[in-house]
C-alpha cells in the first residue's frame, strides 16, 4: 500500500488593508503550488460599495464575507491552499476555523506609516487609504493559542514571501 500525499493546512494570509496579502499571498501560492483566493472577490457587492465610500465594514457585513471564505477553505479540505483574508479580529479567525479547523494564518504586520505609504502609492483599488485607522483599530493579533506566525513586511515581496515559507510549520 503507498502512502497518499501528505496532508496540507491552508493558509490565511492576514493583516490590514495594504500590508501587502494580495502581494505576499500570490507569491506564496506560487511557490508551493497551491491555488491562491483573493479576499475581495468573495465580498458581496454591496460592501465593495460601502468601502468605496469611505466606510469600514462591520460584522454583519463581513458575515457572509466570511462564511463564503470558509466555504473555499473547507472545500480546498487537506489539499492546501492560499487565501487572503483581513481576519482582523478574534472571532472571524474562529468562523474560519471553524469550517476548517487546521487552518494556519500568516499575519503581515508592520509600522502603520509604512503601510500608509504603500497604500497612498497604490492605484486602481477601490478600498481608500483613509479606512487604514480603523483597520488599525480593528486588529486583535493573533493569541498564543491560535496556529500561525507574524511576519515583518519591511523588504520587498520576495524577501517577505521567504520569511513566510520560513515561518510554515512543515
Ligand atoms: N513588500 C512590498 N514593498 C513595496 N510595496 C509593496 C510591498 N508589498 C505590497 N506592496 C504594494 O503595496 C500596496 C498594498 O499591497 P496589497 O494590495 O498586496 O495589500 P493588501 O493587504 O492585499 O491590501 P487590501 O487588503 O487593501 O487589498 C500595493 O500597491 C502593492 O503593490
Ligand atoms: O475586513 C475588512 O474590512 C475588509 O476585508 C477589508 O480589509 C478589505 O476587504 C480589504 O482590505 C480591501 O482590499
Amino acid at each position: 500500500m503507498t502512502a497518499g500525499p501528505a496532508p496540507r493546512p491552508v493558509i490565511v494570509v492576514m493583516g490590514v488593508s495594504g500590508s501587502g496579502k494580495s502581494t505576499v499571498g500570490g507569491l506564496l501560492a506560487d511557490r508551493l503550488g497551491v491555488p491562491y483566493a483573493e479576499a475581495d472577490d468573495f465580498h458581496p457587492p454591496a460592501n465593495i460599495a460601502k468601502m468605496s465610500a469611505g466606510h469600514p465594514l462591520d460584522d454583519a457585513d463581513r458575515a457572509p464575507w466570511l462564511a463564503a471564505i470558509g466555504a473555499w477553505i473547507a472545500e480546498r479540505g487537506d489539499r492546501g491552499g492560499v487565501v487572503s483574508c483581513s481576519a482582523l479580529r478574534r472571532r472571524y479567525r474562529d468562523r474560519l476555523r471553524a469550517d476548517a479547523p487546521t487552518v494556519f494564518f500568516l499575519h503581515l504586520d508592520g509600522p502603520a506609516e509604512l503601510i500608509a505609504a504603500r497604500l497612498a502609492a497604490r492605484m486602481q483599488h477601490f478600498m481608500p487609504p483613509g479606512l487604514l485607522e480603523s483597520q488599525l483599530e480593528a486588529l486583535e493579533p493573533l493569541d498564543p493559542d491560535e496556529a500561525g506566525a507574524v511576519i515583518a513586511i519591511d523588504g520587498g515581496p520576495q524577501q517577505i514571501t521567504e520569511r513566510a515559507l520560513a515561518a510554515l510549520p512543515c
